[in-house]
């Protein structure tokens, strides 16, 4: 399985995690969104690099052009609710993904330093033999993403699967090593964080990305 941590590559993409991290610039909850979803444009153009291609003719108004295109077909698939701009990033790039969601969230017993994740609704199509993308912008543990995975594997079995994440913390990335099929799993994330709080946030983090893109919960 390989991982890939984009921070290691001195680009723009930095500068908008960086953004999404500071807590000033988190007040301006639109400017957060937009930075998640930008996050997803870049995301998904690094990951066509890994596609297969055809070469496709084009007529144009004075002649043919061939180019080479992807020709595998895509499934997105998104956890909700943090992952519904990042979903949208990534369908700017491949406007021609199928698209799947995922209900997943934490749902806090009375002391409120434990929680089980919860899985309520499912939309997806077929994912037999196509690339899958899953894609959450916080992967802390890694649980809310396996069992999103096992919820579609209801779907049928995808070709190769593409984990992108924005912040993973570094328990998150050896967990979903271990709970993914070696031989055709991918993870990408735009930084990889040291370490948990015991309520299972990642330090630094960036906080709770749902509420600070859609406002708190009850
Ligand atoms: O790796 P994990 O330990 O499972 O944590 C990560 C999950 O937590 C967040 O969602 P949250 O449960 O806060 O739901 P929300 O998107 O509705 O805020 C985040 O978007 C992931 O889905
Ligand atoms: O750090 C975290 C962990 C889970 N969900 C978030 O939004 N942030
Ligand atoms: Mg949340």
């Amino acid at each position: 399985m390989k991982t890939i941590n984009l921070s290691e590559q001195n680009t723009v993409l930095n500068r908008f995690v960086s953004e999404l991290r500071d807590v000033e610039i988190q007040k301006d909850s639109m400017r957060f969104r937009r930075n998640i979803e930008r996050i997803g444009e870049i995301m998904a153009y690094e990951i066509s690099k890994t596609l297969n291609y055809f070469p496709l003719e084009t007529v144009t108004p004075l002649g043919t052009s061939v180019t080479n295109v992807p020709s595998d077909p895509i499934v997105i698939g998104t956890i909700l609710r943090a992952g519904l701009v990042y979903h949208h990033g990534f369908l700017n790039c491949f406007d021609q993904a199928e698209n799947a969601f995922v209900s997943a969230y934490r749902k806090y017993r009375e002391n409120h330093q434990s929680f089980h994740v919860h899985i309520e609704y499912i939309a997806s199509p077929r994912i037999e033999d196509k690339i899958l993308i899953l894609t959450d912008p916080m992967l802390a543990t890694g649980g809310s993403m396996d069992l999103s995975y096992q919820a579609l594997l209801t779907k049928g079995q995808p070709k190769h699967i593409h984990i992108a994440t924005i912040i993973a913390s570094r328990q998150a990335i050896d967990y979903c090593e271990q709970n993914f099929p070696k031989d055709r799993t991918t993870i990408w994330a735009a930084a990889i964080d040291p370490e948990l709080n015991e309520y299972a946030y990642i330090i630094p983090g960036l906080g709770d990305a749902g509420d600070l893109a859609y406002g708190e919960k009850e």
